[in-house]
């Protein structure tokens, strides 16, 4: 025997009753049936207000009603051929005539007893099933309508009846003795023993399928609804929410307390009690499997789901009068149940200094009240301190009983709320340790949820949400490759990359989804562009509040490096090739890494220097080790590089210095190559990464840029003037060329100084070979001491930097969570 219950919205038109129809063909099948009916969608809810209408005097009720019962006419009319249609018609006439009579009762005395309204709210599943019935025979059944009044007894608590298990277990079991055929049951009503009708509460329809499930010891409950079974989260606010397809009773109680509103567990419990198997299952979607909750325990994932609540307070009870004093908890909790507020959550730290309350928003006032007068003298005597309310908050619940016995659960919950700057306001996790309550502001609930279901659901599956300020030569060389490499990438590292923010100097531009990179519009281009504001470019990142966001700046700008204390105070990491923030002033680089050690989250610029070649990370993990570095040679400029080796085939020098703008080794401006400023900043970096205090004035630069080539309109006008300097440079190159030597523009780091400049060197030294845009390290250190160690390849360029950029992306994805 098996159970269907059939929801409002499952029968809301003759078009869902038809898929009804077809379910219950297949169920039919294989065993024997019996199916519970709710009222078509909505009725009840407008039998009961409008018997509020008529007893406030309000005359149109008696249209809603009569649309109702056009509403039921036609329904019949659609599914019942006409020469049956009279009975059935008549049936539905005289109970919407029994009606006019009531709400016209009502309407005169102006007075509607709980029993009244009982009565009035049992006409909705009357008609469903009977008509359901009537319709059912049409299809070839041998259906039997069962007024579940005359077999479900209850005390005569009206709105909320109490069953009587005993009598209504020995009835349901005569009844379907007696009565052979498919039994289409009223769901949500019931009588007492004097036959007056009752209803079984919020859910009751369900409650009444769990009551025949258990008196008739079925082997299952199938309870079909409008969505595939309780989510692992609320699927509004989780786009990645999916159907968990086993709960245990418990869990399901958890989870059902909580927002996942697809059960009402109390409804559950006699089905429960007997350990019958409860499917939750969509009348629209037949084929997915939905949830299933049984005893079944089996290992698998830490949690099951996730719920939360919005609406919340918290109300923190706070004082020194209230250490040691035993009935402090006895008085808040007695003040709040006398004022009929219902508790949600509490914590209590054992200093028993404060109590936390968590209760709904809209009775929070009355609660504040309540406590305060119930601690009237404790407060005017400074014991306590005034109920402080705090609103606008959320509560998020990890649910599962694997967390029992489990180390982990709240470790992960946790931390992955506190790297994505989540405040944590009060947590509760009872001893069954099958739930972990965490209340968080309102405003962080949809990430908070968001950052948990990826933390236990999808941790195999991160995804990194990136807002990339600068979308010039490196920039967009970083979207192609991201958009080349994301399917191998979801493929086989289960990460994923997503770019919701893009912005130039001039303008911006966001996408909730993120942008189609394949296809990635200019900033000036997209759908919602905007002038660029640094500020608001934060704010918008902020404000869109994804887990894993990633702040990427792939410009040269001051002004960019200028607020990444704001993006890491954020708990946003940083990756960026702009190597201004880094070789500012002192103060400023050591502040950043502090804050962001301080924050957890990463910094990270392996493009700095040389691009894409290992340096930053590498010299790094030297020091980590413990070695020290003594001395560090180096060419460090890819474009200097291009320029004095390529100068070397007779090429006028303000021609090279074109070529290697077009391409894409200088900086925007080729002068900050030129004037060795590029290279006295990496060698800045390095030195400070080795951990010496150095400041700019410790580096000795020497500037290849003309006197008067330095203060013009624009870079055209620069390489116009740089023309007529030619001759000097060829002058230079000669000089190097008669000594059989090579130019090479370099910088060297010892004992806390730094020389950048051009040298002159010969066959012996290693940077002599040097090609294009080559760059060349040489750390000597205590472990490296009588050979060097040495990195080399190109050190600029679009990809290489962009690669290198990429690189530090999926570094942050193996950091994150
Ligand atoms: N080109 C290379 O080989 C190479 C190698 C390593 C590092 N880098 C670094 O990469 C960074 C970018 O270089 P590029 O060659 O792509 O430069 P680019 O001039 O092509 O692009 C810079 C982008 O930043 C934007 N921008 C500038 N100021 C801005 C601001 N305040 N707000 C928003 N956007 C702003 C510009 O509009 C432009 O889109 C630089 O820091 C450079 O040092 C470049
Ligand atoms: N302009 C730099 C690349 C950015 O670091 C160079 O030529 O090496
Ligand atoms: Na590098």
């Amino acid at each position: 025997m098996k159970i269907l219950k059939f929801g409002g919205s499952s029968v809301a038109n003759t078009q869902n009753i038809r898929k009804v129809f077809e379910i219950l063909k297949s169920a039919n099948q294989s065993e024997e049936i019996a199916v519970v009916f709710s009222a078509f969608g909505g009725v009840t809810e407008i039998l009961l207000k409008s018997a509020e209408k008529a007893m406030m005097g309000d005359r149109s009720y008696i249209d809603q009603i009569k649309a109702q019962e056009e509403r039921h006419f036609d329904i019949v009319k659609e599914l019942i051929p006409i020469q049956l249609q009279s009975a059935v018609l008549t049936f539905v006439k005289v109970r919407f005539n029994e009606l006019e009579d009531l709400y016209h009762g009502i309407f005169l005395i102006k007075e509607c007893s709980p029993r009244t309204l009982d009565y009035v709210g049992s006409f909705g599943e009357r008609l469903s099933a009977y008509i359901l019935s009537e319709a059912l025979k049409v299809e070839g059944y041998p259906a039997i309508y069962l007024d579940a009044r005359t077999v479900i007894r209850t005390n005569n608590r009206f709105g909320n009846a109490k069953v009587d298990f005993p009598m209504t277990n020995d009835l349901i079991l005569d009844f379907f003795h007696h009565n052979p055929g498919l039994k289409v049951i009223t769901g949500f009503i019931a009588s007492t023993e004097k036959g007056e009708t009752t209803t079984l509460g919020r859910s009751g329809s369900d409650y009444t399928a769990a009551i025949f499930a258990s008196a008739l010891q079925a082997d299952s409950l199938e309870i079909w609804t409008d969505v595939s079974g309780v989510m692992t989260a609320d699927p509004r606010l989780v786009y990645t929410s999916f159907t968990i397809p086993q709960l245990t009773y418990s869990e399901a109680k958890e989870l059902s307390h909580f927002g996942a509103k697809v059960i009402f567990p109390a409804t559950m419990q006699p089905a429960m009690k007997k350990g019958i198997p409860i499917y939750i299952k969509n009348t629209f979607e037949p084929g997915n499997p939905g949830t299933l909750i049984n005893g079944d325990h089996p290992a698998g994932k830490l949690i099951k789901g996730i719920s939360s609540m919005s609406g919340i307070s918290l109300l923190n009870i706070e004082g020194t009068g209230l250490i040691d004093v035993v009935d402090v908890s006895k008085r808040v909790f007695g003040a709040l149940a006398d004022a009929s507020i219902n508790v949600v959550l509490i914590s209590q730290a054992s200093s028993e200094h404060s109590v936390c309350v968590a209760i709904r928003t809209a009775e929070a006032p009355k609660a504040k009240e309540a406590i305060e007068k119930e601690f009237h003298f404790e407060i005017r005597n400074g014991e306590m301190d005034p109920v402080v309310v705090v609103s606008e908050m959320a509560i998020v619940a990890a649910v599962g009983e694997n967390m029992k016995h489990n180390p982990g659960a709240s470790g992960r919950m946790f931390q992955s709320l506190g790297r994505n700057n989540v405040n944590v306001y009060a947590i509760a996790q009872g001893s069954s340790e099958l739930n972990i309550s965490a209340v968080v502001s309102q405003a962080d609930l949809q990430k908070a949820l968001n950052v948990l279901h990826e933390a236990f659901f999808l941790s195999d599956n991160k995804v990194l949400h990136l807002f990339l300020v600068g979308v010039g030569l490196i920039g967009k060389a970083l979207i192609k490759m991201i958009a080349n490499q994301r399917d191998k990438l979801q493929r086989e590292n289960d990460l994923d990359i997503q770019v919701h923010g893009i912005a130039n100097s001039r303008f911006m531009a966001f996408h909730e989804d993120g942008f189609d990179l394949k296809n990635c519009p200019e900033p000036q281009d997209a759908e919602d562009s905007r002038p660029m504001d640094l500020e608001n470019f934060i704010s918008q990142m902020e404000e869109m509040n994804f887990s894993n966001s990633v702040f990427v700046d792939c410009t040269a700008s001051q002004e960019v490096a200028d607020i990444y204390e704001r993006v890491l105070e954020a708990s946003v990491p940083i990756v960026t090739p702009n190597k201004k923030a880094n070789s500012g002033s002192l103060d400023n680089y050591k502040s950043l890494k502090k804050l962001a050690y301080k924050r957890g989250v990463k910094f990270l610029y392996e493009t700095n220097v040389a691009a894409g070649l290992p340096v930053i990370n590498t010299l790094q993990d030297l020091i980590l080790s413990g070695d020290k570095v003594i001395r560090i040679e180096a060419v460090l400029s890819g474009s200097m590089n291009f320029i004095f080796s390529e100068f070397e085939k007779g090429i006028p020098f303000s021609e090279v210095v074109r070529q290697a703008k077009e391409k894409g080794y200088t900086e925007p401006d080729p002068r900050d190559d030129l004037s060795g400023m590029d290279v006295a900043r990496k060698i800045l970096i390095l030195g400070r990464e080795a951990e010496q205090d150095l400041h700019f004035e410790d580096i000795s630069i020497q500037s290849m840029v003309p006197e008067n080539c330095v203060k013009t309109k624009d870079v055209e006008e620069f390489f116009d003037k740089l023309k007529a300097h030619d001759a000097e440079f060829e002058e230079i190159l000669n000089q190097a060329k008669k000594k059989g030597e090579k130019l090479r523009f370099m910088a060297v780091l010892e004992s806390g100084k730094a020389k950048v400049g051009l040298n002159s060197l010969d066959g012996s030294h290693p940077f002599y070979t040097l090609k294009g845009s080559d760059n060349m390290i040489l750390f000597t250190t205590e472990r490296y001491h009588d050979f060097p160690m040495i990195i080399r390849g190109p050190g600029a360029g679009a990809d290489v930097t962009a690669a290198g950029v990429f690189a530090d992306v999926i570094r942050l994805g193996n950091y994150t969570r």
